[in-house]
């Protein structure tokens, strides 16, 4: 229900607990379709985003399973929206967890320069929020293509459903190895595979602005999202059917129903009119 803070947390959240079983199978599944994807590249090895976050995280974590720690090359990217722990988190990930080389870039002087180029977008919080996620993708493609290195991305299916990712931004990548699963589902594979807890619990959040929280501007937390998505988007269950079994006002479901339709040019190539002949 809605909180003081205007979130909305189900009352009752769809549980989508996957076994140990399932879960052995999704790491198994994850890390075969980053070597298929790699071979079929024929490159070797891959670059990506740390963030200090658990998609990236996780990510990171089944790269290296599949392809070993030489193959996998970090890229830390600072820009002032970034808390300062998410960024040593970020760094622990590579030095710690992994032991895979990085290197820390910032972006505020590139973000700095296109707003020179283009002053009237100064204060624009989303537009510069979304430059900020596309410097990003530009510095990723420019090692990658140096280092002839696929574009490894994080996006899960949560996001992609409701387009909560950056056109060209993070959605600007080679493949997605974690979008099938679910917020919730990358949380526990994470767990899973070893990612310490206080990773693998954090609040999700894009640092496109400082203090952005996916819930506070989304304004349902992970638990609900997800079950929403679960039962009525991809399980076909009526919206209020679903807002009973869950435990939330039906406009939340709805919400994230016209979340789902008006992110539809997310996930379709640009579209062009038909040959005339
Ligand atoms: N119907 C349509 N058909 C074709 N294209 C359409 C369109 N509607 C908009 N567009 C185009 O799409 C643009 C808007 O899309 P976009 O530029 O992505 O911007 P937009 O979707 O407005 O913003 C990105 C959202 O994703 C969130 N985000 C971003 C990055 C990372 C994360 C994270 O979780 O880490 C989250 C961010 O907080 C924000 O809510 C429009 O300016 C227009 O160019
Ligand atoms: N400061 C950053 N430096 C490097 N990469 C980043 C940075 N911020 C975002 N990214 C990249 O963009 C991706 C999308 O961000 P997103 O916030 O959705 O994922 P996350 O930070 O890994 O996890 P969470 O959603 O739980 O915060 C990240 O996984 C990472 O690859
Ligand atoms: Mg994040």
């Amino acid at each position: 229900m809605a909180t003081a803070d205007s979130v909305v947390r189900a009352e009752d959240p769809f549980d989508l607990t996957f076994s140990e079983a399932e879960l052995d199978a999704h790491r198994d599944h994850i890390t075969s379709f980053i070597e298929g994807q790699v071979d079929a590249a024929g490159v070797d090895t891959v670059v990506m985003g740390l963030s200090g976050g658990i998609d990236s995280t996780l990510v990171s974590h089944l790269a290296v399973e599949a392809l070993g720690r030489d193959a996998v090359h970090g890229l830390v990217m600072p820009s002032e929206a970034n808390r300062a722990d998410n960024m040593s988190d970020a760094e622990r990930v590579a030095n710690d967890l992994l032991g895979i080389d990085y290197d820390v870039i910032e972006i505020n002087p590139l973000v700095d320069a296109f707003l020179d180029a283009y002053p009237d977008a100064e204060g624009d919080q989303l537009a510069v929020g979304n430059l900020r996620v596309r410097c990003r993708a530009v510095l990723n493609y420019l090692v990658g293509n140096h280092e002839e290195s696929l574009v490894l991305g994080t996006g899960n299916r949560s996001e992609a459903l409701v387009g909560y990712y950056t056109k060209y931004g993070d959605g600007a990548v080679d493949c997605h190895p974690i979008a099938a699963l679910y917020k919730q589902q990358v949380r526990q594979l994470a767990k899973h595979v070893g990612v310490p807890d206080d990773l693998a619990e954090k609040t999700a959040s894009a640092e496109m602005w400082s203090g952005q929280t996916d819930a506070d501007e989304m304004g349902m937390d992970y638990d609900t999202l997800d079950s929403i998505l679960a039962l009525h988007i991809d399980g076909g269950v009526p919206a209020a059917a679903t807002a009973d079994r869950i435990g939330v006002p039906i406009d939340a479901v709805e919400t994230v129903r016209e979340m789902y339709e008006s992110s539809a040019h997310k996930r379709a190539m640009p579209p062009g009119p038909e040959p005339l002949y």
